[in-house]
């Protein structure tokens, strides 16, 4: 994969890890020369990858407040 990581301006470096839905990998944004994990999804998972986006979105201040201020909590 790393000629298709290349042609959108990121750097493979290093191969990081599997998991059950994809492969990860150390690369580098060649325009901010940030350091990035990209995770490269298997086929046939692109939901659960659209959840996982979904879950690591922090939560606002209101909505982690509704949870602890939420009445049927003590
Ligand atoms: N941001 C990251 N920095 C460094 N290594 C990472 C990063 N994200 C993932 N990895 C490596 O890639 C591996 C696979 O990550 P991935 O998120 O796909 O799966 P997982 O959360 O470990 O397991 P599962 O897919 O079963 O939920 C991890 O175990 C870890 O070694």
């Amino acid at each position: 994969f790393s000629s298709e990581l290349k042609s959108r301006s990121k750097l493979y470096e290093r191969f990081l890890g599997e998991g059950t839905f994809g492969k990860v990998a150390k690369c580098t944004n060649l325009s901010t020369n940030e350091e990035v994990a990209i995770k490269i999804i298997k086929n046939g998972f692109n939901d659960t990858a659209k959840d996982e986006i979904k879950v690591s979105s922090p939560p606002s201040l209101d909505a982690l407040l509704s949870l602890v201020l939420h009445p049927n909590l003590n």
